[in-house]
């Protein structure tokens, strides 16, 4: 029998084969079983069909037979084929746990050669090497350190300066650069013990895993050696058993299969050991290559080391050197300075003897020295007394001196005073002489109708140093002007009389003189000219004065005095003294030529006695009497010298305008308006008056209102003028009282030149001729130059305003 062809040991077709076998081997045991039991059951008891039937069943059986033996050779011949087989699987087998072994061995070979060749030892012998490495960089650094500190206490170094410092500072730094690499040094060194440490774990850890594994390797190896011998032993004892072969070739067949799956799981297990034996090559050339690059950094360390020993050598070296130098420098020093020293000894010891010979001539200078030490020191302990003494002489001086020199201030300033008095009246007499309009400003005291409160503080203050300076504080800013005199409100009727009396006075000389009091409404006008009974003002001080004067002269002159008093209400002049005043009167030039003014008609009284209050007041909200006109009081005094016959007229005028408040302060209205409107037109054309006469200019607009008219002859060259400025002192009258102190700063720079006297010989002009008889001619006691009603001595002084009602 051809056996089939040894294919290839594979289970799967094993199996396959296996199961078709046991199929038809049960198949033809079933046959077999099924025909003898057929062939006991139906056996005929006939002869001839019987044994036909007997026959036939014998061939039958026969070829049965035969296909059985067939059948049987067959499958001894597929049983010699299966244990071909399976002898060729546990041979591959065999070889396959063979070459694992050789494997194994081959990689425990290679583990300890690797071991041997990078393992520990090599680590540790390179760890070693930088830690002699290490030590032998600190034995160095410590021989500088120590050289470092020889040098510095050695003797010649501290006289080398600083070039030795410098030197010293050099190798310092050198040395703590050692240092600090020696420190990084270190660094590493413990960095790659720690990294050899490591790697030493992984390999012991690759070690355990791969004794492992080889331990498993040999318990698969043993326990598939002993299955193959069991499968050996099967196969054997099946060989020995052929008649139940159908159930032995079942067990080797199903015993196969397990084999086979053994096999398999050896042969994954085994690939996975492969895999972990490539992963822990893998592992182990990585780690080589860690090796190889500390080795590099190994090598760069010990170049760089080697660098700075060298380094540190040339230093040194340096060092020696200079310390060299610097020795012989220092010897040499020695050496020139003790040659110096003997000379300069040399010459001090020439100079020695030359002193010891002067000291000899000296001594006699000393003694005579010391016994005027000695008389010093005597003078000196009595110098005290001496110096008491003499501060007590002088203090005495001192205060002598002080004594003096007060008294010579006292002196100065007495003389600074009359000096001053001097100049002013050289002021006075310039601006006699210049004709200025003189100005003179009186504060009036705060009264109860300026009320309470911020508006009726003080807003005016005076210069203590000189009085004709006044401060004005408005809208919180200082403004101050300068007049000929200020008075403040303490001063007197009489203090401000005395000013204007010398005025007064030359009118008697035949001057025209003109005072005009100017300000606002309530300034107090009328008390500086009219003043109270009890305390008369300049009007009825004048007239007393000139009585008197004319008095003490009686021997020698003759003279009248006649009075007028006139108001211009409304721009209409009036006669307060006459039979009817409210007859409007004109005024006209002298028919004389003369070119003077006059007003026919108005009264004139002559002795001593003068005005009616006839004056037109009324209330206002800014003054209850407040004063609606210009009063005019016009004095006259003529004169003649009994023994020259020699003729003066002066003219007095007395002048109280009315009050300059603003329209729409004073809240008037109707004819109270029109009054207010009359009173500032006539104010503004002796404003516009005072503007021209300033700027010299040729024409004067004198005729623009009946006041400035009126007061021609006064504000021209041939008369004294002096305006009083009336001041209220309350805050809330500060806008006014600025506006009024301005223009008495333009009126006082008035230039009307100097005043002429009206001094002749010989007749009056008609018309004085007409109105009055000298005296000397025909002496009687006043008499009236013109007749009017009332008339007669009226011989109370009053106010020569008048009132008129409300309603009036
Ligand atoms: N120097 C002063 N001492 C005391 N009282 C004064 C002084 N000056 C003015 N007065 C008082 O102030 C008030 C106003 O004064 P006065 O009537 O003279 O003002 P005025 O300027 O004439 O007013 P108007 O323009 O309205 O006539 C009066 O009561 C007056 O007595």
């Amino acid at each position: 029998m051809a056996r089939p062809p040894a294919g290839p040991p594979l289970l799967h077709q094993d199996r396959t084969s296996a199961t078709r076998l046991i199929g038809r081997t049960l198949l033809i045991g079933g046959r077999l079983f099924g025909s003898r039991s057929c062939t006991s059951l139906s056996g005929p008891p006939g002869a001839a069909p019987v044994v036909h039937r007997m026959v036939e069943a014998m061939s039958q059986l026969r070829e049965e037979k035969v296909q059985l033996q067939e059948e049987l050779a067959a499958l001894r011949e597929r049983l010699a084929l299966h244990d071909s087989d399976q002898q060729a699987a546990s041979t591959q087998l065999q070889n396959q746990v063979e070459n694992l072994k050789e494997k194994l061995i081959s990689q425990a070979q290679e583990v300890s050669r690797l071991r041997s060749e990078l393992g520990g030892t090599d680590l540790e012998k390179h760890r070693d090497l930088l830690m002699v490495e290490n030590e032998r960089l600190r034995q160095e650094m410590r021989r500088c350190e120590a050289e470092l500190q020889e040098l510095r206490g050695k003797p010649g170094a501290a006289c080398t300066g600083c070039e030795h410092s410098q030197e010293s500072a050099q190798l310092r730094d050198k040395l703590s650069q050692l240092q600090l690499e020696v420190a990084e040094n270190k660094g590493m060194l413990s960095e790659l013990n720690l990294e050899v440490q490591q790697k030493t774990d992984r390999l012991a850890e690759v070690e355990l895993r791969l004794k492992d594994c080889l331990a498993e390797k040999a318990q698969e190896e043993e326990r598939l050696s002993r299955r193959l011998r069991d499968s050996h032993e099967t196969i054997a004892s099946l060989r020995a058993q052929s008649p139940p072969i159908k159930y032995v070739i079942k067990t080797v067949e199903v015993e196969s299969s397990k084999t086979k799956q053994a096999l398999s799981e050896s042969q994954a297990r085994n690939q996975h050991l492969q895999e972990q034996v490539a992963m822990q090559r893998q592992v182990l050339k990585e780690m080589e290559q860690q090796l190889q690059s500390s080795h590099q950094l190994t090598a760069q360390l010990r170049a760089q080391i080697a660098m700075y020993e060298a380094e540190l050598e040339r230093a040194h070296g340096q060092m020696l050197e200079e310390m060299q130098s610097l020795e012989e420098d220092k010897n040499r020093a020695i050496e020139e300075a003790f040659a110096r020293a003997q000379v300069e000894m040399k010459a001090v010891h020439e100079n020695l003897a030359g002193v010891r010979t002067n000291l000899l001539t000296l001594q006699p200078a000393l003694r005579t020295l010391t016994n005027d030490y000695n008389g010093l020191k005597r003078q000196v302990r009595g110098f005290p007394l001496l110096l008491q003494e003499a501060l007590k002489s002088v203090k005495a001086e001192i205060g002598q001196a002080i004594e003096e020199v007060s008294s010579n201030n006292q002196e100065l300033l007495r003389k600074y005073r009359r000096e001053l008095q001097l100049r002013k009246k050289c002021h006075n007499e310039l601006v006699r002489l210049k004709g200025n309009i003189r100005v003179i400003a009186r504060v009036r005291p705060v009264t109860k109708e300026d009320g309470e409160g911020p508006e009726a503080t003080n807003a005016v203050t005076f210069d203590p140093d000189d009085d004709s300076i006044i401060h004005l504080l408005h809208k919180g800013k200082p403004v101050s002007f300068e007049l000929d005199k200020v008075f403040s409100p303490r001063a007197s009727q009489q203090d401000v009389f005395q000013e204007v009396q010398a005025l007064i006075t030359s009118c008697i000389d035949g001057f025209n003189v003109c005072i005009f009091a100017y300000g606002q409404t309530g300034a107090g006008k009328t008390y500086t000219m009219e003043g109270t009974p009890e305390n008369p003002g300049i009007n009825q001080r004048a007239l007393q004065l000139l009585f008197s004067e004319v008095q003490e002269k009686a021997s020698d002159w003759a003279y009248t005095i006649t009075v007028s008093a006139a108001e211009i209400y409304n721009e209409a002049l009036r006669d307060l003294l006459g039979q009817e005043p409210q007859e409007k009167l004109e005024i006209r030039l002298c028919p004389d030529g003369s070119g003077q003014l006059y007003v026919p008609g108005l009264t004139e009284f002559q002795v001593f006695e003068f005005g009616h209050t006839n004056r037109t007041t009324e209330f206002t909200n800014l003054n209850e009497h407040s004063s609606r006109s210009h009063a005019l009081l016009i004095v006259t005094v003529r004169g003649v010298d009994c023994s020259t016959g020699l003729r003066t007229t002066g003219k007095l005028n007395l002048v109280d305008l009315a009050g300059s408040e603003r329209v729409g302060k004073s809240g008037a209205e109707g004819s109270r308006l029109r009054e207010a409107q009359h009173i500032n037109k006539s104010l503004s054309a002796l404003g516009d008056v005072i503007a021209a006469l300033r700027s010299r200019q040729g024409h004067v607009p004198f005729r623009n209102s009946k006041l400035t008219y009126l007061l021609q002859d006064s504000l021209s060259g041939d008369s004294k003028t002096l305006m009083v400025v009336q001041v209220s002192p309350v805050e809330k009258n500060t806008s006014e009282t600025l506006y009024s102190l301005k223009f008495a700063e333009r009126v006082r720079s008035v230039e009307l030149g100097p005043g002429s006297r009206r001094a002749e010989l010989g007749s009056w002009s008609s018309q004085e001729h007409l109105e009055w008889e000298p005296a000397c001619q025909t002496p009687q006691p006043a008499a009236r130059a013109h007749s009017a009603p009332g008339s007669g001595s009226t011989s109370r002084p009053g106010s020569i305003r008048r009132k008129l009602q409300p309603s009036a």
